[in-house]
């Protein structure tokens, strides 16, 4: 699998758009790793932790609580060396190392400062990049979300002739797509077969030359599929392109996130109304946290992407745990915080 670097442990990096399904993709990976030990490193935006937290509560067999490893020091493009230089050296040190790494990085980071990472002395001689993947959500393609604002495209181009983002989605896509070995359409379930034809434009619009183009439901794909890439995505950086070089100044400015406590919930579907009125009614990206119901031993697991809001029950709680509901929600900078909780409080939402 690992043919171009015998001996190094090939390492998966998956990226893509908040709510795009990265979580949902590793779970399948990890329900269907036949044998294969694979760690997780899961990196994402806001402090609650929320993916390591389903990825653990899901009881897959191949994953111990040891192979998950959390990053929840802000966005791993940015703290690559303080956080996850020394989180993957611990990680080849183990007695018994795993057969491959996968790294789930935050809806909002940029891939390719985390892959030049892999070039540094502490770690390139010992793991490679297996294969970027990334992760597109098909139906906010289609929806235009990533879409520029075709009038300010316009004049900045009669401006000066070049193209600066005046979306930060948008560049976000463009980043994500721009360093993928491998993109994958995801939730094609919620996608009409004339948009496909549409969101496949938009990526290889992106896409690097010769990028394989997937398509999947829920990230069910075959682990054969993702892993064994053998791209080697650290020997050629230059190939990939990147408006940040530097990872000071990009994009995490223009989005914001915070946690929401709540008391118990009545009845889930009272909190999920709330939250899609929330979501219509606010700039928000992504809602996803865990609840406390009323007279329920079990934990409630809600997430929005976009418009859609899911709740299950995922496990009991536990007895070392504060029953409570906590939400993390992530939009656009400028997001009014106020106006946020008074609607999961179920007050009236006004349209922000
Ligand atoms: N209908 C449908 N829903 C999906 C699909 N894939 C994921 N979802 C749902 O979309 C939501 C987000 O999925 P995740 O897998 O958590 O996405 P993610 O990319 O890990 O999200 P972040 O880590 O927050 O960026 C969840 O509610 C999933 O159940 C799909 O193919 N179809």
């Amino acid at each position: 699998m690992t043919a171009h670097n015998p001996g190094k442990i090939p390492a998966t990096v998956v990226t893509g758009f908040l709510g795009s399904g990265k979580t949902s993709t590793i779970r399948h990976l990890l329900e269907h790793a036949n044998g294969r030990r694979i760690a997780l490193i899961i990196n994402e935006f806001g402090d609650l932790g929320v993916d390591g937290e389903i990825l653990k509560g899901c009881g897959i067999e191949s994953c111990g609580e040891d192979d998950v490893v959390e990053l929840a020091n802000g966005c791993l493009c940015c703290t690559v060396a303080d956080d996850f230089l020394p989180t993957i050296s611990a990680l080849l040190d183990r007695a018994l190392p795993p057969d491959h790494i996968v790294i789930e990085t935050s809806g909002l980071a940029l891939p390719k400062p985390l892959v030049k990472a892999f070039g540094w002395p502490e770690v390139r001689t010992r793991v490679t990049v297996d294969g970027v993947v990334a992760l597109v959500d098909g139906p906010a393609v289609a929806a235009g979300l990533f879409a520029e604002d075709p009038e300010a495209v316009q004049a900045q181009r009669e401006a000066d002739g070049s193209l600066d983002h005046d979306s930060p989605l948008a560049e976000l896509f463009e980043e994500q797509i721009g360093c993928a070995d491998l993109v994958v359409v995801n939730k094609t379930d919620l996608l009409a077969p004339e948009d496909l034809a549409a969101v496949e434009a938009a990526i290889r619009q992106e896409a690097r030359p010769g990028v394989r183009l997937l398509h999947a439901a829920h990230g069910r794909l075959d682990p054969d599929v993702l892993l064994g890439l053998s791209a080697a995505a650290e020997d050629d950086l230059d190939s990939r392109r990147s408006h940040h070089e530097g990872a000071d100044d990009h994009d995490h400015d223009d989005f914001e996130s915070f946690a929401v406590e709540l008391p118990e919930i009545a009845a889930p579907a009272e909190l999920a109304r709330r939250v899609a009125a929330l979501v219509e009614a606010q700039a928000v990206l992504r809602v996803k946290g865990f609840a406390a119901v009323a007279g329920r031993d079990m934990r409630l697991v809600l997430q929005a992407a976009g418009p859609r809001v899911q709740h299950y029950f995922d496990r009991d709680w536990r007895p070392d745990e504060v029953r409570r509901t906590r939400l993390v929600v992530i939009g656009l900078k400028g997001l009014d915080r106020a106006a946020v909780e008074a609607a999961l409080m179920g007050e009236a939402v006004v349209a922000g």
